[in-house]
């Protein structure tokens, strides 16, 4: 192990615009040298995760294509191509330093399916603790547009949450997050460290200049949400900078770094996929009695704190609780359907018509409850 002493799990984005030269086409000078970067971090014992854009900008000229498309269907076609010349690129330089590259590609519907996020999950496991290098990108060739995740800052954070990292690096063309857009105002100066994302920041967080780059700085702050949320430090630093990533893991870079909130509590993997992941269904009301019983008394949702069921929804979905008042409280895997619950609420155990018997009578088991206070904002 070197300076850092301990073992950590790092998650690294590299957006297109640190993959490609001027003209849009990716750069194979640029990926050889961040592969070597990430080489070191390897050798000083850490397990490594990259999140890998370049799937388009690797593909489009190939596809005579003078310029990287616009259209939906050409920038598909253009991945499906540049995808295999992205992998083989990184299968070669990692080879070169005695790694193996694996290539995952995910699209947002596998991360609301609880099945295929847990094989995500165990198939990463073995691949870390084989040595090898998970590359991950979208799965541009067969993503809808309503499905897409578009920008890979949003897959780096929901991949760092699934691999449980200890800290996310995204990388970009700009050393980290400015007060204003720098490339349109000279006078912004950069802010090194965040403990919170407030609306300033958000604010101050705008869109992409470059040709290539498809979220700007503001779909990383939507994704350092994600990341902080699920209680993993993130760092935005420029990819160009020599030793970014050891300097990044060792705290001693230049960029922002984001703090997640101490005194969070530790969720389990099925927690967090209830709480990031899942979408929920529809609402159910509770009243006081049960926000206690499920917030303080770590007690399961009874049907009969149950005031109010909105929307649609099965046993098994997940669902959003909420007190009387209007306030959030949680969200959990609900054991009724809507209809239901609509027609056991308020009542206790004993009264529950024998048609509606169900394996685990309670609304909402403890371990299936997730509590907004234990997070700091779900998506
Ligand atoms: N407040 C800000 N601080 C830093 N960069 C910003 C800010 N607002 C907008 N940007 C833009 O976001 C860009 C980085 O995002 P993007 O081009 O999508 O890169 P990537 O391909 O690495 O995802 C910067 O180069 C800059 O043009
Ligand atoms: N999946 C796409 C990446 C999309 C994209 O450009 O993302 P980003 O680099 O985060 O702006 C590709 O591989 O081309």
């Amino acid at each position: 192990m070197g300076e850092s002493q301990q073992k950590k799990r790092i998650v690294v984005k590299i957006g297109s615009s640190s993959l490609t030269s001027r003209n849009g086409e990716i750069s194979i000078r640029k990926l050889v040298r961040l592969v070597d970067e990430i080489a070191l971090i390897l050798d000083d014992g850490h397990e490594l995760v990259l999140v890998s854009s370049g799937a388009v900008a690797a593909g489009y000229r190939k596809l005579g294509f003078i310029e990287r498309p616009h259209n939906l269907a050409e920038k598909q076609a253009a991945a499906s191509i540049g995808q295999c010349l992205l992998m083989e690129a990184y299968s070669e330089r990692f080879g070169s330093h005695g790694y193996v590259a694996s290539q995952i590609l995910i699209t947002r519907s596998d991360f609301l399916d609880q099945k295929r996020y847990m094989n995500a999950r165990n198939t990463i496991q073995v691949l870390l603790e084989r040595g090898a290098v998970p590359i991950v990108n979208e799965n541009d060739t067969i993503t809808i547009k309503q499905l897409k995740f578009g920008d890979n800052d949003t897959l780096s954070a929901k991949v760092a949450g699934l691999v449980e990292a200890d800290q996310l690096v995204i990388l970009s063309d700009i050393d980290g997050l400015y007060n204003d857009n720098p490339r349109t105002n000279p006078n912004a100066k950069l802010i090194e460290v965040v403990q919170e994302i407030t609306p300033e920041i958000e604010d101050a967080a705008g869109d992409s200049d470059s040709e290539v780059g498809t979220g700007g700085m503001g779909s990383k702050i939507e994704a350092v949400k994600i990341s902080l949320a699920a209680g993993i430090e993130t760092f935005i630093g420029d990819a160009n900078k020599p030793n970014i990533l050891l300097d990044a893991v060792n705290h001693r870079a230049k960029g922002t770094y984001f703090k997640p909130n101490a005194e969070q509590d530790d969720l389990d993997v099925r927690q967090h996929w209830i709480a990031f992941n899942s979408g929920t269904k529809g609402e159910v009301i509770i009243d006081e009695g049960a926000r206690i019983a499920i917030t303080e008394e770590q007690s399961h949702l009874l049907p009969q704190g149950v005031r109010e069921v909105n929307g649609t929804f099965d046993c098994g979905d997940v669902v959003v609780i909420r007190h009387m008042n209007g306030d959030e409280v949680g969200r959990g895997v609900i054991n009724y359907s809507a209809e239901q619950l609509r027609e056991i609420k308020r009542l206790k155990l004993k009264e529950i018509p024998d048609h509606i018997k169900v394996t685990k009578s309670e609304a909402i088991s403890q371990n299936d409850f997730v509590c907004y206070t234990n997070i700091n904002t779900p998506n």
